[in-house]
């Protein structure tokens, strides 16, 4: 079974250098997919291609050392050039996640081939109508949010007018009900939020200050799984 097929996108872990506090991306990440979190998305506005592959490297080295490979995916946040050339110097990443202002899904598919994960976040306004008229011929979930303004990305959700429109619970089930491919919800994401999310029938949630920030990274991912799992 392809990894594509494997999908399984309840608990999302999003991580760069600049979420760490300092500590290493790889050591976060081992623990996380210890806990049970079922996808991890390499992400960094800081580093460069070079830092970005090497991440990605160490990211699929801790899913594989945990006997994971063929289970949790691996993708990598806006860069199709970053992940060609992991999978040319022999990393395993899975595909890719795009925004509505990054390099189009059909571009990825074209390039990653018909195996690749690839995911897209829904546009935030009219969230409703997008997915539901969205060609999604190309893509294997949406991403939306944000679910509360969060400092790891202060402009998500951010109108013209300089205010962040959040994600009501309601919007989240009716998203869940309408979506012609799974989605997952991010952006401010808590332990406290797990049981409302699960209750909407969205396939998983995204987070990651509430990990990559604790002092605990595996404490926190295990809480996060167990109230999704409950
Ligand atoms: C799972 C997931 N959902 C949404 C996003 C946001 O992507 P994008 O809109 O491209 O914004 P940046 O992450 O690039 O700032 C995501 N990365 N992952
Ligand atoms: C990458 C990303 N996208 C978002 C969106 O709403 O589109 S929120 C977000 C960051 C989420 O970080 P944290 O879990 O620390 O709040
Ligand atoms: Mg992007």
């Amino acid at each position: 079974m392809s990894m594509r097929e494997a999908l399984d996108l309840s608990a999302y872990l999003v991580i760069g250098p600049e979420n760490t506090k300092g500590r290493p991306v790889k050591g976060i990440i081992r623990d996380v997919v210890a806990a049970g979190f079922t996808i991890v998305q390499v992400r960094s506005k800081v580093a460069s291609a070079k830092e970005l592959i090497g991440y990605c490297r160490d990211a699929a080295e801790a899913i594989a050392e945990a006997g994971r490979a063929d289970r949790v995916a691996l993708v990598a946040d806006d860069r199709l050039d970053v992940v060609l050339a992991a999978r040319e110097a022999g990393i395993k990443v899975d595909g890719i996640h795009v925004g509505q202002s990054d390099i189009p899904a059909a571009v990825c598919r074209k390039y990653l081939g018909d195996d690749a994960v690839i995911g897209l976040s829904a546009r935030t306004r009219e969230l409703i109508d997008y997915v539901r008229t969205a060609d999604i011929s190309d893509i294997d979930y949406f991403g939306a949010g944000p679910l509360h303004e969060t400092a790891t990305k202060p402009e998500a959700g951010r109108s013209a007018s300089g205010r962040v429109i959040t994600r009501s619970l309601e919007e989240i089930a009716e998203l869940a009900r309408v979506s012609p491919v799974p989605a997952v919800i991010g952006g401010g994401v808590k332990l406290a939020d797990i049981p409302d999310l699960k209750r909407t029938g969205i396939a998983g949630f995204f987070v990651v200050s509430t990990v990559t920030e604790a002092d605990d990274p595996g404490r926190a991912a295990a809480a996060l799984t167990a109230a999704w799992r409950a």
